[in-house]
């Protein structure tokens, strides 16, 4: 069996948080000391011989990550995000406000304004003391037209959106009818995706409300996923024939998904705005003969 062993000996701090229950473990590591190769990560992130989360929110600080550092001058903090399955991925909306909450909480940085590094760029986080945080995403793109879903023999038309990560947004008549996305990941054209992608599938709740469910590139079937809500209110808006950027007028999409409502507002200049919850629910130590041991490169058995 292939396998890697990383280097640690001391216990290595962990968190424990989620928004919209999209849950992450959180490893503190100022000076970029812990190594933390994919399958380590994959190993912290296995529901049952691990601590278990979506992903896994590495903080360091941007000077002492070497795809951070030209952010340093910008934003302090990197957000070195990795899914589930030990993958690098460029953004995480739920994550970076999880990530947000976390700083504050171990008094690295005050309430109010901050800047977050992420592999998508320096992103804005409004923090209050508590309750909800406000994330400036960044623009939406919208590289292809013509990206097809399929899922348990059904397949729909789906809208290629880039919010820094790749997303396949599908209108279905009823959430179920994207059936089991744990075990049968809806792939889109490889070709529209060559680095994977995450697929949302929405149905209509009223004017400006939508509900989704998600199927996480690197991490299955997830509760939420802050990107993908964007992804979603920016195609619903097109869909509806609203476009900020050409009426001047900014839109709100009220997004639900199973761990909860994420609220989403594209303003006139194209920012897009997502506001939601970010809660740490423990903290305590990693036993390091779990990162230590030889684990199988496989990272295929992750998702509980
Ligand atoms: N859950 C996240 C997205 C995490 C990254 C994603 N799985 C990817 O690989 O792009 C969110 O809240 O945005």
């Amino acid at each position: 069996m292939d396998g890697v062993s990383t280097s640690q000996t001391a216990p290595i701090a962990f968190l424990k948080g989620h928004g919209t229950e999209n849950d992450f473990v959180i490893v503190p590591d100022p000076d970029n000391a812990v190594d933390l190769p994919a399958t380590a990560v994959a190993k912290l992130c296995d529901r049952r011989a691990g601590i278990g989360g979506d992903g896994l929110l590495h903080v360091v600080r941007s000077a002492d990550h070497p795809e951070a550092r030209a952010m340093a001058d910008e934003a302090e903090w990197f957000m070195d995000y990795r899914n589930a399955d030990g993958s690098n991925a460029e953004m995480c909306g739920n994550g970076v406000r999880v990530f947000a909450r976390y700083l504050q909480r171990a008094g690295l940085v005050e309430e109010g304004d901050l800047a977050v590094a992420t592999r998508g760029g320096v992103k804005k986080v409004h923090l209050a003391k508590d309750g909800d945080v406000t994330v400036s995403m960044g623009r939406a793109r919208f590289p292809e037209e013509g990206v097809m879903v399929t899922v348990d023999g059904r397949s729909w038309p789906a809208l290629n959106v880039n919010m820094g990560n790749p997303h396949a947004v599908a209108f279905v008549e009823d959430l179920d009818h994207a059936g089991n996305l744990l075990s049968v990941p809806p792939f889109s054209p490889a070709s529209a995706y060559p680095d994977g992608v995450n697929v949302e599938f929405v149905v209509e709740r009223g004017e400006r409300h939508v509900a989704m469910r998600v199927h996480e590139r690197g991490s299955g079937e997830t509760r939420s996923c802050g990107t993908g809500a964007c992804a979603v209110a920016v195609a619903a808006a097109r869909r509806d024939g609203a476009d900020p950027s050409v009426t001047g007028v900014p839109v709100t999409y009220t997004v639900d998904l199973p761990g909860g409502r994420l609220v989403i507002t594209e303003r006139a200049d194209g920012e897009i705005e997502m506001t939601g919850p970010a809660v740490i629910v423990a903290e305590g130590h990693i036993d390091p003969a779990l990162l230590t041991q030889v684990v199988p490169v496989s990272t295929e058995t992750v998702i509980a």
